[in-house]
């Protein structure tokens, strides 16, 4: 189980630089998709899968066309057997159609799996894709949404890979299977559709214990991944008041509970296809049992019809074929439960970002109007009232003791620190409506977020399409004057305080965006160290709308206005 973003996931969270066009492409699940909350699972996930709907079809397809070297198998094998007391020579060409059967079966199986799995991964990807950047972003960071993330998308891997083929041969492959019986042997064909019955009313009972089963368990999933997320967060509270023990207690309840879930899911799963091995057991019996009495001629009924041994084997032969898929089906159900359980909390996801623009970048510096904002964590107000006009292209310093809530307005733009009132146009755009502005931004923070690699390729995360000249262009403009090619670990190793901030710095210089974010770009810099940054920065944001927050006068007197908080 995973609970917390991978690093770099979490570098992207936490330093929005990423051009989000570089990494990955934003697109709403389904554009098509039912926005109401009360879709059922299975009509949410038609629509969610449609743009993989293809791909999925020719899987099924493919499984299908396996009952044609199944047919050609057990022909085969018939033909061998009824011609073996003439000769073997005489058995031989039967034989040889079984064994291109075998092999054009195994060629069938193993590309339908590779379609399968690639149907997967592309419909897990896209989906995952489209709801990365929202939850990264720091708007979606509860811990139902990391699990929806994590957990919920990988939940489709085998509803499309397993499930869905499996149910697509499980409508079409017994029926050709029965239809091919029946040419042969009528009787038999009534006897495997009379034995289908109780085979298709068990796998629905069956099926709807194990989706209540699985539903509870995917609960307890996100039950176990919220408590584990807060605790993380709350870790330096957890240690400052000694209450590991306790917080451990309550995690390995969570815990237990997934565990004793899972128990059941697994349960379900067995009885279920211990009932489907025995219906399909007992329908083979009676198909032997019946082509044996017919061939002896002992059935105590007058017989419908007299077989050969070649028709009786070759029914005998295909009578397993008819119920494989079922099996198949009944063994891929609770893939088809894990995708439904998952589908609230996906739903919930795709719901609350299709309420949500995407504004088009503008390609000039744009206007910014706080309108009474207030930024409050966790209801403990830190800026209050707040309004401030900045015009397009100009640079507005903010300024003011250490806490007064300079960084958490520049926050506001990345979704990094809460909008609890009040509203930011940027240009025409409404930050409270808009999904992200990310890419309309060069920020450089406190403390850039440090990815493992050469200190080029951190710089260049800013703007991937960036040249190695242009990279090093905005490096040494930011003052980072060593190799660009030394190694950088994430936590920073390799890099002075200084330089990291430096770096930051570069980043912000690099990307081409209309809105420039400074905070304390010249914190923990001597006088000369300063006055070297501050062209490079009057420069840099020439044609922007520019957003500093700085202790320093001399910083501040580069900016059209300034604000004290
Ligand atoms: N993520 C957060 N969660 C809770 N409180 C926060 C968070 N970020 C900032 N704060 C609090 O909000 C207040 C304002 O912080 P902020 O960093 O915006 O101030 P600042 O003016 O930029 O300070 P400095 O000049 O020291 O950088 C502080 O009291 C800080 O503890």
């Amino acid at each position: 189980m995973v609970l917390l973003p991978n690093p770099a996931a979490s570098a992207i969270m936490a330093d929005p630089l990423v051009h989000p066009g570089d990494k990955m492409t934003a697109q709403p699940i389904a554009p098509t998709a039912p926005a109401l909350d009360d879709t059922p699972p299975a009509a949410w996930l038609k629509v969610a899968l449609a743009p993989w709907r293809r791909l999925m079809t020719l899987g099924g397809a493919l499984v299908i066309a396996d009952t044609v070297p199944a047919i050609g198998f057990a022909a085969g094998l018939a033909l061998a057997v009824g011609a073996l007391p003439q000769g073997i020579e005489r058995a031989l060409p039967g034989l040889a159609l079984a064994a291109v059967s075998l092999l054009a079966r195994g060629v069938l199986s193993h590309t339908a799996v590779k379609v399968n799995t690639r149907a997967a991964r592309a419909a897990k990807n896209g989906i995952r894709r489209s709801i990365l950047t929202e939850a990264l972003s720091g708007r979606l960071s509860d811990a139902a949404a990391m699990t929806a993330v994590v957990e919920g998308v990988e939940a489709l891997d085998g509803h499309v890979a397993r499930f869905s083929p499996a149910r697509t041969a499980a409508a079409a492959s017994p029926l050709i299977l029965i239809a091919v019986t029946a040419v042969v042997s009528p009787f038999t064909a009534g006897i495997l559709i009379f034995t289908l019955l109780p085979f298709v009313i068990g796998m629905a009972l069956t099926g709807m214990a194990a989706g209540a089963e699985s539903r509870r368990q995917f609960q307890a999933l996100e039950r176990l991944s919220g408590l584990f997320l807060d605790r993380v967060r709350a870790l330096p509270a957890i240690l400052a008041f000694q209450a590991e023990d306790q917080q451990a207690r309550v995690i390995a309840r969570a815990s237990d509970d997934l565990a004793r879930r899972t128990g059941k899911v697994l349960k379900v799963a067995f009885v279920s296809s211990a009932v489907l091995e025995f219906f399909s057991a007992l329908a083979v019996a009676l198909v032997a049992v019946y082509c044996g009495f017919n061939l002896l001629k002992l059935l105590p009924f007058p017989a419908p019809e007299q077989l050969s041994l070649t028709r009786a084997f070759f029914v005998l032969a295909l009578a397993p074929e008819v119920y494989q898929p079922m099996r198949r089906l009944a063994a891929a159900y609770h893939d088809r439960q894990a995708a439904e359980s998952a589908v609230p909390s996906l739903r919930r996801l795709s719901v609350e970002m299709k309420s949500r623009q995407r504004p088009a970048r503008p390609d000039q510096a744009p206007a910014i109007a706080f309108q009474d904002v207030a930024i409050a964590y966790d209801g403990a107000a830190v800026v209050e009232h707040f309004n401030l006009d900045v015009a397009p292209g100009s640079i507005v310093a903010l300024t003011g003791l250490s806490g007064s809530g300079k960084s958490s307005l520049l926050h506001l733009f990345m979704g990094l620190s809460p909008l609890s009132a009040g509203e930011v146009m940027v240009g025409e755009a409404r930050l409270s409506q808009a999904a992200e502005l990310t890419d309309w931004i060069a920020w450089a923070g406190q403390a850039p977020v440090v990815i493992r690699g050469t200190l080029a390729e951190n710089i260049a995360l800013a703007h991937r399409s960036a040249t190695p000249e242009a990279v090093e262009k905005a490096a040494r403009k930011a003052g980072l004057n060593g190799a660009l090619d030394r190694l950088i670990d994430e936590r920073g190793g390799g890099l002075s305080g200084g330089e990291r901030r430096r770096l930051g710095l570069a980043r912000a210089f690099l990307k081409p965006a209309p809105l420039l974010l400074l905070d304390e770009p010249t914190a923990n810099l001597d006088a000369e160290a300063e006055a070297a940054l501050l062209p490079v920065i009057r420069e840099a944001a020439r044609g922007r709308t520019v957003l500093i927050a700085t202790h320093s006068d001399a910083v501040a007197a580069l900016a059209d206005k300034v604000v004290r908080l």
